[in-house]
């Protein structure tokens, strides 16, 4: 059973009066109230069997599409299991809901340009997705040699306009972890682009200002990046924060302070390069709290409240719908979403944990109080 996010609230007539060209009005009850286009996920966990059920309702509740990541196992590689996957999250869909995935493709050293063809072609795929192998959870069949092996496919993605989606960190274990995602930039990124200029490419949950300084100063329209709640809010402390804390260990790891100012200042600049991708990537909490946790931090529940909390404390409210609603479509040549959300200033408790019959579920922040609450 899922324990609901937020109490039903009732249905309250809206002052509709906008507050100095915000989306800020204040409710009956006198609460601040933020409204806006309705949020995409560009970079989002699902899962399958029946932890895709349990998670779906959380990113389907607030999210009008999302971008599925394709490292399950086995990894989504071919078209026609996109289009399989794709049906078994429509089929896990609660009733009555408008969300849309947007599927991926797990790239490999033996993809085939045709692959990528047919993935156009299907209308159901709308990136690839380059995990090094080795790199995260689930990459084993990921890529050994980027250009060395990956190039004729590359190419057809030029062809197709299909955007490159990649973790950005090598996989050299001589290589310090909190390094490796510079290394990235430096040795598969600029390479890449010097060869291909014409190639879309998103930087991943990006955790550097190394990252934000590739994404700022390379073509607008053909890179970008997403950033997660946890990489703009946490910084490498809280992992080890009263001892050693495993939910909150993703990959990238979280990285120095000064990196996570630096994140922070990017995405509040306004800059249309980023935009929101929540990396929600949930994991039993036994495979969690155990002798070699899993990377990973489950975030879909908290993820627009934690945005917005980003974006109030930097005191620039009125740029979070561009980096919920805006950018990330515009990248992808999508429309915007026409559906509205409402956030409430209303303090709420994150639940402790999500059960479920097959085990628990930790969410980011979870006994925590927060201060922007969706309205279902
Ligand atoms: N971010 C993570 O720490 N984990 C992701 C994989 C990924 O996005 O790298 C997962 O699938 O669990
Ligand atoms: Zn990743
Ligand atoms: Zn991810």
């Amino acid at each position: 059973m899922i324990k609901t996010l937020v109490l039903p609230c009732d249905v309250l007539k809206f002052n509709s009066a906008k507050i100095e060209g915000h989306n800020l009005s204040k409710s009956k009850g006198s609460k601040m109230e933020l409204t806006l286009t309705q949020p995409d996920d560009w970079h989002l966990h699902l899962r399958d069997g029946s932890l895709l059920e349990a998670v779906l309702p959380h990113s389907a509740n607030h999210f009008g599409r999302a971008i599925v990541m394709p490292n399950l196992k086995p990894p989504v590689t071919t078209t026609s299991a996109a289009v399989a996957y794709r049906e078994s999250i429509m089929r896990a869909l609660p009733a009555n809901s408008n969300f849309t995935p947007l599927m991926t493709l797990y790239l490999t050293d033996s993809t085939k340009p045709d692959e990528i063809k047919l993935a156009r072609q299907s209308g159901a795929v709308f990136a690839v997705k380059l995990y090094p192998a080795g790199a995260t959870t689930n990459s084993q069949d990921g890529v050994t040699d980027l250009l060395g092996k990956c190039l004729p496919v590359l190419e057809e993605m030029v062809k197709q306009d299909m955007p490159l989606l990649v973790h950005g960190e090598v996989t050299d274990a001589a290589v310090d972890i909190f390094d490796r995602e510079k290394v990235f930039i430096d040795t598969v990124l600029q390479p890449l682009i010097h060869k291909l200029p014409q190639l879309k490419i998103v930087m991943e949950h990006i955790t550097t200002s190394d990252a934000v300084s590739f994404v700022e100063s390379s073509k607008e329209g053909f890179i970008a990046a997403t950033v997660t709640p946890q990489h703009l809010l946490l910084n490498r402390n809280s992992i080890f924060q009263g001892g050693l804390q495993p939910h909150n260990y993703c990959l990238p790891v979280l990285k120095r302070e000064t990196h996570r100012q630096a994140i922070v200042a990017a995405v509040t600049s306004g800059s249309k390069r980023f935009f929101l991708g929540t990396d929600s990537a949930p994991h039993e909490r036994r495979r969690k709290e155990c002798a070699c946790g899993c990377a990973g931090i489950y975030n879909a529940p908290v993820a627009l409240s934690l945005y917005a909390k980003v974006f109030e404390e930097a005191g620039v409210l009125d740029k979070l719908e561009a980096f919920t609603s805006f950018n990330g479509p515009e990248f992808y040549g999508l429309p915007r979403n026409k559906l509205k959300i409402t956030l409430r200033k209303n303090p709420w408790v994150v639940p402790e944990s999500f059960s479920f019959p097959f085990g628990e579920i930790l969410p980011m922040f979870a006994g925590k109080m927060l201060d922007w609450q969706p309205l279902l």
